[in-house]
């Protein structure tokens, strides 16, 4: 199996219950609910996205041939030492259309924890440490398990009510980023606050201007 991979990068969690901590990004190529061009965005699932995964041009991007190759350059990425602290954070566009028990073996053999961001449509290969699931209205929620449930808001036709009862250990909120992020921050605070099942996750790398 092959990986199309938009890039890789080290930086640190910006969101969610591991904002701050130090991870290689693994941003895999496209996404079933969007095709990531501007002209197909008011006709996706998925209308937000904040993100370019679409190719192969971004930093150590390209088609990997298999797992080892693929496990070889997230560890290249690593810094020196520190072995005890490898993460990784597989993203993309949706990294479940890709990561499968190969690529899951080959970062664990290089002594990685392996963590995801997916929107949830999709189940995931076993062994996955970190669990992150942001669903999407108009999307099937199929992966109803994890470690965080991180709903972006306000999307209408998402259930508040119906989610925080899955079967998740933390529950986060996080504004969209678009022309109303002051009204969405303002909106997710006083939903937090009014059911405080849910915290707030903000973008913190947006903030201090990293990737
Ligand atoms: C780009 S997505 C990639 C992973 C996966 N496809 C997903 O949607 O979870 C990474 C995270 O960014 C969030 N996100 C995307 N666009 C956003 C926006 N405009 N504002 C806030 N969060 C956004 C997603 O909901 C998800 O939690
Ligand atoms: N710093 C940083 N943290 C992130 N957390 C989730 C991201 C993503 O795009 O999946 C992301 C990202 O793109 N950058
Ligand atoms: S599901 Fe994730 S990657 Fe796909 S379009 Fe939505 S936010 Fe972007
Ligand atoms: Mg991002």
């Amino acid at each position: 199996m092959s990986y199309v991979v938009k890039e890789i990068f080290y930086t640190l969690q910006g969101e969610g219950h591991r904002s701050g901590r130090p991870a290689v990004f693994l941003r895999f190529a496209g996404c079933n609910l969007w095709t990531g061009r501007e002209v197909n965005r008011l006709k996706a699932i998925c209308q937000f996205c904040d993100t370019d995964f679409v190719g192969t041009d971004g930093t150590d991007g390209g088609i990997y041939k298999t797992a080892l190759e693929l496990g070889d350059m997230v560890d290249r990425i690593w810094p020196d030492n520190f072995s005890d602290r490898k993460y990784v954070v597989c993203t993309g566009g949706e990294p479940l259309l890709q990561l499968d028990a190969e690529l899951v073996n080959a970062l664990h053999e290089r002594g990685f924890e392996i963590a995801i961001e997916t929107n949830g449509t999709q189940l995931p290969p076993e062994g996955i440490d970190w669990i992150c699931v942001s669903p999407k209205a108009g999307a099937e929620l199929n992966l109803t398990y994890g470690n965080e449930l991180k709903v972006v808001v306000p999307q209408s036709g998402i259930d508040l009510e119906y989610l925080r009862k899955l079967d998740f250990e933390n529950f986060y909120l996080q504004p969209m980023e678009n022309e109303n992020l002051d009204s969405n921050i303002k909106f997710a605070i006083a939903y937090c606050l009014e059911n405080p099942v849910w915290n707030l996750s903000l973008q913190t790398h947006k903030m201090i201007g990293i990737r």
